[in-house]
């Protein structure tokens, strides 16, 4: 018995950072575009409690992996004495500003709830989902969102399905150091959503980690003469719309030889949703 489940990527459209709180967490106002592309996970439950881990990416497989925290919050939460092993395909780059590991944690936590029949609402798993990361509660309620709060609070927003080209250069951003760090704009004004989606989009933390990793400004240079672009989250992957599949495959073929890129389709609903709602395990 095996579940096999999508944990997908999403960009922030927009990224404003409205104030830092006094936990050191920082009000955000972003719009969370999830994407047709991501990690795969299979799930097969075991009747003891252990929690394994196996990944095509051998850093991965450690304790510290957000699956196997996902996992462990649900068994201390709800006292279920149930494990699972677990398969993660790694497919998404790490550390980029995609919410890869949020994505596979949020999916974990929708997996194991139908699988070991816990039968928490989405409200409860988006909640224990805030413990995890503050990314992790948009994946849990899987859809397209406007976000405000440290970016759990969330709004469903239908957008148009566009293509985007999704390039990820050779460096790697903390989103912890970009978060603590002086020069970073933490005080842009908090605007209606009328007025922010009407007003160009652009993302506080560029401007930082460009001058941070100028190999980010270098590809944002390289991106744009195919399409306006920005950069995703605390970066590093950077991102551009395209009028169809066809135009971003050409500018795909001359990615620089350091980059990693992918293409992509903006849904409004996650497909962890419909794949869930297909199984047998639907709780
Ligand atoms: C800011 C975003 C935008 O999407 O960046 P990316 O991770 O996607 O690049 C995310 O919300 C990040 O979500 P996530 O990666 O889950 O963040 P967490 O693990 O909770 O926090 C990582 C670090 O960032 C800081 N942090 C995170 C979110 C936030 N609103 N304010 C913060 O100051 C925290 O202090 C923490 O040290
Ligand atoms: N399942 C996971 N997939 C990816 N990274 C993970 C995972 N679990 C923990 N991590 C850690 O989280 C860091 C950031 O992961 P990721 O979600 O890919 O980045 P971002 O939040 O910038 O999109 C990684 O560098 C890694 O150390």
């Amino acid at each position: 018995m095996t579940l096999s489940l999508p944990a997908v990527a999403k960009l922030n459209l927009f990224l404003h950072i409205t104030g830092r709180r006094d936990d050191g967490y920082h009000n955000l106002q972003t719009l969370f575009q999830l994407l047709d592309v991501g990690d795969e996970l299979q799930f097969s439950p075991r009747a003891d409690n252990q929690l394994n881990l196996q990944c095509n990416d051998l850093s991965l497989q450690g304790p510290d992996n957000l699956i196997i925290k996902a996992g462990r919050l649900l068994q201390q939460q709800t006292g279920c004495q149930l494990g699972c092993d677990i398969v993660l395909d790694k497919k998404l780059p790490m550390g980029g500003g995609l919410g890869g590991g949020s994505s596979d944690a949020a999916t974990t936590l929708l997996a194991l709830n139908a699988l070991w029949q816990l039968k928490l609402s989405q409200e409860q798993l988006a909640a224990l989902a805030l413990q995890l990361g503050a990314d992790v509660p948009l994946f849990v309620r899987g859809f397209s969102a406007f976000a405000e709060g440290v970016g759990e609070k969330l709004v469903p927003v239908q957008l148009p399905q566009k293509t985007y080209l999704v390039v990820t250069p050779p460096c790697h951003v903390s989103t912890a150091e970009i978060f603590q760090h002086p020069d970073l704009i933490r005080n842009s004004a908090p605007l209606s959503l009328d007025t922010l989606f009407s007003s160009p989009w652009r993302n506080d933390c560029q401007p930082l980690v460009e001058q941070l990793q100028p190999i980010v400004a270098l590809t944002l240079q390289w991106l744009v003469e195919y399409a306006p672009c920005r950069m995703t989250g605390t970066g590093a992957s950077v991102f551009a719309e395209f009028p169809d599949a066809a135009s971003a495959q050409h500018a795909l073929t001359h990615l620089p030889a350091s980059c990693r890129g992918f293409i992509a389709k903006g849904v409004n609903q996650s497909p962890v949703m419909a794949a869930l709602a297909d199984t047998e395990f639907n709780a």
